[in-house]
């Protein structure tokens, strides 16, 4: 397709004479009354034909651009030409609020267009802030960059509160995470005490990775299960999860589980005999462990007819996802975003910037993106967890085997002699 025109037109022409008589955007596009159902979109890319009638031979003809509200925020970002100038005065007071002010969206990741974009507005700087999808998104843009020549850094921010971002020692909005579970378990400690044989479910996030979960369950000490993803669990028979939810509530009378979103979705897929699904980014769509859970154990308890329990069961992970950050987070931000600015500032690109074993450093994308950070559970963390809650590890020595294989190896810092050929060429952890 090429483009042409002035501040009045813009004409856009394709194969088979396309013509698009294009406009610019509409600045009601982040109004919010569009922003909360993904329908009310049109397509960044849909256009109305001026003929509808047409022959075989005829050609495509004129178009021009649909009416409608677009979707922007996240990578959507990259093609709006509706940008805000980040000054001290607008970002002063950002970190007291939940959100972001940028939008952010799942998928319209197009490396073409957005590398378009930078190039077409001469951006030199490029800071991508996001989770384990968004680094990946930030590598290939990184990658296209170096393709075109162009000189201009790349740097990833880590911010998620999953913490699934590997090498670095946490991301931006764990500890806020964590730090606010910690009400939510706390009122289905109240729930489930208050209530003979009470059960209180709490389900936090954490698609592919347990730590908010497992750091929760630490902090809280009110815990007597936590499910994660890494950890794969049964319910029915000896050392299942319903014998031992028998015996903890003959015991206390009460009990609190916690479980990951991304637990037990084996379980789920093969009870549910749902089809895998995946949302715009391409993660796995999770079916809800903890209604599902909730049902089972109410199923389970009814039929053995040996004693009546009281099942709570609380969801809070957007509560939770959506408050402002806590301080020591907010002091983590000014420093990942320090060092990002130090190093695009140096000439440094592709890179990610986040403390390894407590030292700020600049890792480089392919790091980041060749794995996942899990919980490891032949570690002694996980050991540490389930000595607290002293529940079952539901594993068998086969499982145990199986978890060994798959271990990664601790987290390395990489060799470290930078030299000033480095610059916009990282391929090493710099500290
Ligand atoms: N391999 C990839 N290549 C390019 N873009 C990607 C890739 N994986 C994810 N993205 C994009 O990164 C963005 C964020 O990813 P997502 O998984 O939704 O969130 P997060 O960054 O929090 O993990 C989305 O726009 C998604 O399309
Ligand atoms: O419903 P949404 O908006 O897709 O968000 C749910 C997801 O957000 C998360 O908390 C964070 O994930 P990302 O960092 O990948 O966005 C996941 O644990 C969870 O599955
Ligand atoms: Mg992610």
């Amino acid at each position: 397709m090429e483009t042409s025109g002035n501040s009045q037109r813009k004409i856009v022409t394709g194969d088979a004479g396309y013509v698009l008589e294009d406009t610019y955007p509409n600045p009601l596009q982040d109004n919010p009354a569009y922003s909360v159902v993904k329908q009310y979109f049109v397509n960044a890319d849909d256009t109305v034909a001026q003929k509808i009638v047409v022959h075989e031979s005829s050609p495509r003809g004129t178009h021009f651009r649909r009416a409608g509200p677009r979707q922007r925020g996240g990578y959507r970002g990259f093609y709006s030409r509706n940008t805000i100038p980040l000054t001290p005065k607008v970002v002063n007071d950002i970190h007291k609020r939940g959100g972001t002010i940028l939008g952010t969206s799942r998928g319209g990741h197009n490396t073409t267009k957005i590398v378009d974009s930078i190039q077409d507005r001469g951006i030199n700087q490029v800071y991508v802030i996001g989770g384990d999808g968004t680094q990946k998104g930030a590598s290939v843009i990184y990658e296209e960059i170096r393709r075109r020549g162009l000189k201009v850094s790349v740097a990833g921010i880590p911010k998620t509160i999953d913490n699934d971002i590997p090498v670095i020692d946490k991301s931006f909005g764990f500890d806020t995470a964590v730090e606010e579970a910690q009400r939510g378990i706390n009122a289905a400690h109240v729930e489930a005490e208050s209530f003979e044989n009470g059960i209180g479910l709490v389900k936090l996030m954490g698609r592919n990775s347990g730590f908010i979960a497992m750091y929760a369950t630490l902090a809280s000490r009110d815990v007597d299960c936590c499910l994660i993803p890494e950890s794969p669990f049964y319910l029915e028979g000896a050392g299942g999860l319903f014998e031992f939810i028998g015996k903890r509530l003959k015991e206390n009378g009460h009990m609190v589980i916690v479980t990951a979103e991304g637990a037990g979705q084996e379980l789920l897929s093969e009870s549910l005999h749902s089809i895998d699904q995946q949302d715009a980014s391409g993660n796995k769509l999770l079916q809800d462990v903890g209604l599902w859970l909730s049902q089972r154990i109410r199923d389970h308890f009814s039929r053995q007819k040996k004693m009546t329990i009281n099942l709570k069961y609380i969801d809070p992970t957007y509560m939770i996802r959506a408050i402002p950050s806590i301080a020591s987070d907010n002091v983590y931000c000014t420093l990942l975003a320090q060092s990002a600015v130090h190093g695009a500032m140096a000439g440094y690109t592709g890179f990610t910037v986040g403390p390894v074993n407590g030292r700020h450093a600049y890792i480089p994308f392919y790091r980041i993106i060749e794995r996942q950070n899990k919980v490891v559970i032949t570690d002694r963390m996980w050991a540490r967890l389930l000595s607290s809650t002293n529940q079952p590890s539901f594993l068998s020595s086969k499982d145990i085997i199986e978890a060994n294989k798959e271990e990664e190896p601790p987290t390395q810092l990489l060799e470290d002699n930078c030299s000033s050929d480095d610059k916009l060429d990282t391929k090493r952890i710099m500290c």
